[in-house]
């Protein structure tokens, strides 16, 4: 009786031993993993690591030593087998201290702690193995008595290391701080987008697929945010918790159809787990009934048409055409719904956000926005299906055959998965190295290209030629090395897999042979290997794939975490423009805090006056124009148009109120006609010939080839400056705004041109009250009022002839534009747009260009140091 509980109890101790070390060890990582985020005390100690590497190491070689003994009195004793149990034990404990052995190597910071606990049950629990297993037997042949000596040596090592950890975890306790393994980002060193090599580096799972220098490089920013947050909660949990607020872009809350769809996608997915099983089961049992009728004429019809039924339905043409059906509306619908809300949350943001971005960066947040939908679905409907399929795996084959078959499969899948994420780590470099190549060809060969002309200007084909020529050997050298260890690795993994699958094929061949399994089961193992292999493939890329994911959903996240500075205040009411009466009252504002940009600005612009902005370079002049547009709002001070504080109105009924030309007109590549009616685009057809035709560009316009139909190319790249910017004034006056904003609205036309516009801004400009930013002064003189402003500073203002009179600034800018030094003469020669009467007709425009052109004296336009007037 008492031996009989000692052998329970040892079967009990040999299949627990390994698997307590395991789960506790694993648990104690994961658990860090996910919440100790914050950094522990971690010493980085070789000495101590290589220490308990080496201990871990001569407890790996010791279970190997006893495994071989065990094979060899196997093999040697025909009457001997040895017991299941220990078996299991022996394959559990070499696969869970080779791991711990192999995370020690990798880990430049152990946790000592997790590695003490695992010790110290490990050597609680191989004692009693020990003494429970014990032979009283004093007759004890000699592989008794050595596995005995290998046990005992093994516990000893088992307290000289947990010793040891105990020893280091106490020391770290009270040492310095290094960043704690767990706790490091998912995404790799965040601070400098670079993968984790140190131990105060910051990974734990590869990088993304950073494949180029490139990419990290754009992932930087976004790392460095994640990394910020990461920190910010603590741990992991806290921080995908934040992703919560992105679930309605992807979960079809209102929408029933997609609801179903998602409903059918999850019921194949069920579906399939059965049949992964059913079918290859299926093909088993129809061997076996072959195998036992055969010869005799005797079809199995039931069975295979059960077969036929399963195959049918597992096929692309079975209920996997449901699959897709319902796929395509749930990716519809997420991208519907992010890309639509990643669109709508950037043209919602201010110009601070738009300055500060590039558009690549923006149209990737739209664009990799998708990654969310595929982290979920990879997360459902590929790693989970995965999990499951291989505790399937391992429970199946332990039913078909025994637990031997289950130990295979699990060694197999360790293995390979290692191999796999050895050879991902080691090939990762060489394969940046051939995209940075790639690219590099491919930048010589576009710029020798584009630069065809001046190549042949200065006779340096054969150099480019060469140049290209040496690109190209790079790429090829990358690329060989990149595929070499490829290859390499692929043939090793392929190698791990087929070792596996004939190990399995033999152990089952052996047990049919001795009868203890049908050859069906043969079949069906065989028939069922790529359901096993599958999940073993997919596990070495998920980690990887889950990292690259997460970068692009938290793109999105950040995105629609970030909230206008301008925006509309609670309750801002409409904005009722009457007269149009501007009031700057001691506006400040500054893009940096550090460094003003206006000053105290007080100034008034009348109902339907015209102020104009003058002054040095980089003065402020756009500025005032932008806070008045509320690109930004004021620092302190206040706006007012009609008495209403610009910040207390809508954005909306604000912009709705100004009609603008800025600095750099920008056009959409469609058709002129298109471009102009974007300003208003309700107008018809004739008002934008008429807008065009005060804008002077009419005439210009019926001279292209396609007329108003012209595409005007990427931002209007196809227009001339001039023509650029008559096309914007043509907008301006389609618009028929309240107040006009003129920021250097002619600074790219020829005076003569220049002159003809002036009529087209009168017409603009009569009876409403409008800004104008100018370089050249004679397009401004006849302004109501002119402030000259020089670093954020009104230093003078007033008329023309007023500032004339005051010989300050202005006037240094007036002789320096005209030429001359007096300024009597100045003010008699320029004046060139004294004729304020509206045209009305082409005729009208083209006469009066003629005489604007008989009275300009080529006004050349300031560019200069405004410094070197003063
Ligand atoms: N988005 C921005 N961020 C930071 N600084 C800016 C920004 N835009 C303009 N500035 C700076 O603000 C100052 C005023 O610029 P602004 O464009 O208003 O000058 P300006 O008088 O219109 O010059 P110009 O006559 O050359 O157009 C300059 O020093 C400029 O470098």
């Amino acid at each position: 009786m008492a031996t009989i509980r000692r052998a329970t109890a040892l079967t009990v101790l040999h299949y627990a031993t390994p698997l307590i070390v395991f789960s506790l060890y694993s648990t104690r990582r994961i658990v860090g993993f996910c919440l100790l985020q914050r950094p522990a005390k971690r010493t980085e100690s070789k000495k101590a690591r290589y220490t308990v590497l080496g201990g871990t190491t001569a407890i790996v070689a010791i279970q190997i030593a006893q495994a071989a003994l065990c094979l060899t009195r196997t093999l040697n004793e025909t009457a001997w087998w040895p017991a299941e149990d220990y078996v299991v034990y022996l394959v559990l404990s070499i696969l869970v201290w080779g791991s711990i052995a192999v995370g020690l190597y990798d880990s430049p910071t152990p946790r000592w702690g997790t590695l003490c606990a695992s010790f110290s049950a490990a050597l609680v629990l191989e004692l009693a193995v020990l003494v429970i297993g014990a032979d009283p037997d004093p007759n004890k042949d000699g592989t008794v008595r050595a596995t005995f000596a290998l046990e005992t040596t093994r516990s000893f090592l088992y307290l000289a290391m947990s010793t040891c950890s105990g020893f280091f975890a106490i020391r770290d306790h009270f040492g310095k701080t290094a960043a704690d393994e767990e706790s490091r980002p998912l995404l790799g060193n965040a601070r400098d987008g670079s993968p984790s090599k140190t131990a105060t580096d910051y990974a734990t799972i590869p990088e993304g697929d950073d494949s180029d220098e490139d990419e990290s490089d754009r992932n930087k920013g976004i790392k460095e945010k994640q990394r910020q947050r990461l920190e910010q909660h603590g741990n992991w949990i806290g921080y995908l918790r934040d992703f919560k607020i992105l679930l309605p872009l992807v979960w079809p809350h209102h929408n029933r159809k997609v609801q179903a769809c998602l409903a059918v996608i999850g019921a194949t997915m069920i579906a399939d787990r059965f049949f992964t099983v059913l079918v290859p089961r299926q093909l088993g049992i129809i061997t076996d009934k072959l195998t036992m009728v055969a010869g005799k004429g005797i079809m199995p019809y039931h069975e295979i048409a059960v077969w036929l039924l399963y195959s049918w339905l597992v096929s692309p043409a079975g209920y996997n055409i449901l699959k897709n059906f319902a796929e395509l509306p749930m990716q519809q619908y997420s991208y519907q719904s992010i890309a639509g809300t990643a669109f709508d949350q950037i043209m919602s943001l201010s110009m601070d956000f738009h300055t500060d971005k590039n558009s690549g960066e923006l149209i990737r947040a739209i664009d990799q926005g998708q990654g969310l939908h595929d982290l979920l679905d990879f997360v459902c409907f590929s790693l989970g299906p995965m999990v499951i399929d291989l505790a399937v795996a391992f429970g199946y084959v332990y039913y078909l055959f025994d637990v031997y078959m289950m130990l295979i499969i699990l060694v197999t899948g360790l293995f390979y998965t290692w191999v796999a994420a050895k050879f991902t780590q080691i090939s990762r470099g060489r394969q940046r190295n051939w995209v940075k190549q790639w690219r590099t060809e491919s930048r010589v060969q576009t710029e020798s290209i584009s630069n065809w002309q001046t190549i042949s200007y200065l006779n340096n084909a054969i150099y480019e030629s060469q140049r290209y020529g040496t690109a190209v050997t790079a790429v090829n050298t990358a690329q060989r090395s990149y595929f070499s260890i490829y290859y390499f690795g692929s043939g090793l993994q392929s190698a791990v897999l087929l070792l596996g699958r004939l190990s399995v094929s033999l152990l089952a061949m052996r047990r049919i042979s001795q009868g203890t399994a049908s050859i069906g089961s043969f079949i069906t193992l065989n028939a069922y290997w790529t359901a096993i292999q599958s999940p073993i493939l997919n596990a070495a890329g998920s980690f990887r794939r889950i990292s690259t994911l997460l970068i692009d959903s938290e793109r999105l996240l950040q995105l629609l975490r970030t909230t206008a500075s301008v925006k509309d205040a609670p309750n801002a009411s409409t904005l009722r423009v009457g007269v149009g009466k501007i009031e700057f009252e001691d506006v400040c504002f500054a893009y940096d805090d550090r460094k003003p940009t206006l000053k105290n600005l007080t100034f008034t612009a009348e109902p339907g006056k015209t102020v104009a902005l003058v002054g040095e370079t980089g003065g402020g002049k756009s500025t005032t124009l932008k806070v008045l547009f509320r690109f930004y709002d004021v620092k302190s001070g206040s706006i007012k148009i009609d008495g209403q504080d610009i910040r207390s109105v809508t954005l909306e009924s604000l912009r709705n109120v100004f009609g603008c030309v800025p600095q750099d007109p920008s056009l959409f590549n469609i058709s002129i006609l298109e471009n102009v009616r974007y300003a208003r685009l309700d107008a018809t057809d004739e008002e934008v010939h008429n807008a065009c035709r005060a804008a002077s560009i009419h005439d210009k316009i019926l001279s292209f080839p396609d007329g108003y139909e012209s595409k005007v190319g990427e931002r209007g790249v196809k227009l001339s400056g001039g023509e650029l910017q008559r096309v914007a004034i043509a907008r301006a006056i389609l618009r028929k705004p309240k107040i006009v904003l003129l920021d250097e609205a002619t600074s790219m036309v020829d005076t003569g041109t220049e002159a003809q516009i002036q009529k087209a801004f009168e017409r603009l400009t009569s009876g409403r009250t409008t800004f104008v930013v100018a370089h050249r002064l004679s397009t401004i003189q006849h302004a109501d009022l002119i402030l000259v402003i020089n670093d954020g500073e009104i230093v003078e203002r007033g008329t023309h002839d007023e500032l004339l009179a005051l010989n300050g600034k202005y006037v240094r800018l007036w002789s320096k534009q005209s030429g001359k030094t007096r300024t009597a003469e100045i003010s008699h020669s320029v004046d060139v747009s004294t004729d304020s009467t509206l045209i009305e007709t082409d005729d009208e425009i083209a006469s009066a260009c003629k005489s604007d052109h008989d009275g300009d004296v080529g006004v050349p336009r300031l560019d200069g140091d405004f410094d070197s007037l003063r």
